[in-house]
């Protein structure tokens, strides 16, 4: 359904993904895992249309996205990292907004905004403005909007930094239900053990290349080989965290030049 062929991009001729090629079918849900820095939002920019890429191009069901950017996005849903939603709206308005500027008809969109306010426990906020909503209720109001129009591609960007343990919960079986009604589902992240769990495929992405797009259960197997060895360990961040904090303590501890 969604596919990259060697999608390149630069910035002032500092290469920040190189060659890059994955794709996610109907009911997939695939993981983009890399460390901070790796690539991962330059990609995700040249998948929702926001940035152009130098080479290469993205297919959604076999055409090139930017052939018609507008027809694209409305069938992607996508949930950025930081919710820059209007503030000044309550959770309703903005879903309404939503639905409008998607082309919805009134009747549709205020039974999926309610419904879906409801359903993610945010019925009695709906009226309040989101700049009183913490972080996991915003990000609760971003999945909602997304889900508004029904689109085909769901893009998620770090999904579970703001949720508490029972949304997140419910983000997963979110995920699965959506997979099995035959939505492609692209899950970005930095943390390996939550890809491992939610995804059917895991592609690893390291200084702006591909370096494994294998299942979940391949990964363990992968993580010995050498040139996956220091990419795994920027994930799963078990090294030198310990040092560092240790320098940093010290650091702050210094009185004198
Ligand atoms: N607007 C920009 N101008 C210059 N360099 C950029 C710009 N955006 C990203 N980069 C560089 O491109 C590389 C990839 O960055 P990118 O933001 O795509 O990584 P990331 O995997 O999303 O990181 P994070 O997890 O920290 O968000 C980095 O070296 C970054 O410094």
């Amino acid at each position: 359904m969604l596919e990259l062929h060697n999608v390149s991009r630069s910035y002032r001729g500092i290469p920040a993904i190189a060659n890059v090629n994955f794709r996610v079918g109907t009911g997939e849900i695939v993981g983009y895992l890399g460390a901070n820095g790796s690539g991962k939002s330059t990609t995700v920019k040249i998948i929702t249309g926001i940035l152009q890429p130098n080479d290469g191009k993205v297919l959604f069901e076999g055409v090139d996205i930017r052939a018609d950017l507008a027809g694209f996005r409305a069938k992607l849903g996508y949930v950025p990292e930081e919710a820059h939603v209007y503030t000044y709206l309550s959770g309703l308005e903005y879903l309404q907004l939503v639905g409008r500027l998607r082309g919805m008809p009134e009747p549709l969109i205020q039974l999926k905004a309610n419904k879906l306010l409801r359903l993610l426990g945010l019925e009695s906020w709906r009226h309040s403005p989101i700049s009183a909503y913490s972080k996991g209720m915003k990000q609760r109001v971003l999945i909602a909007a997304a889900l508004m129009h029904d689109p085909k591609l769901l893009v998620f960007d770090e999904p579970l930094s703001g949720l508490d343990v029972d949304s997140a919960r419910l983000f997963k079986d979110l995920l699965q239900q959506l997979a099995a009604s035959g939505k492609a589902i692209l899950y970005i992240s930095h943390v390996l053990e939550v890809v491992e769990q939610i995804c059917d495929r895991v592609v690893v992405i390291a200084q702006g290349r591909i370096l494994a797009d294998t299942a979940p259960s391949e990964l363990t197997r992968l993580m010995k080989l050498a040139n996956l060895e220091s990419a795994f360990a920027q994930l799963v961040q078990q090294q030198d965290t310990k040092v560092l904090a240790r320098e940093l303590v010290e650091t702050m501890l210094v009185e004198h030049a």
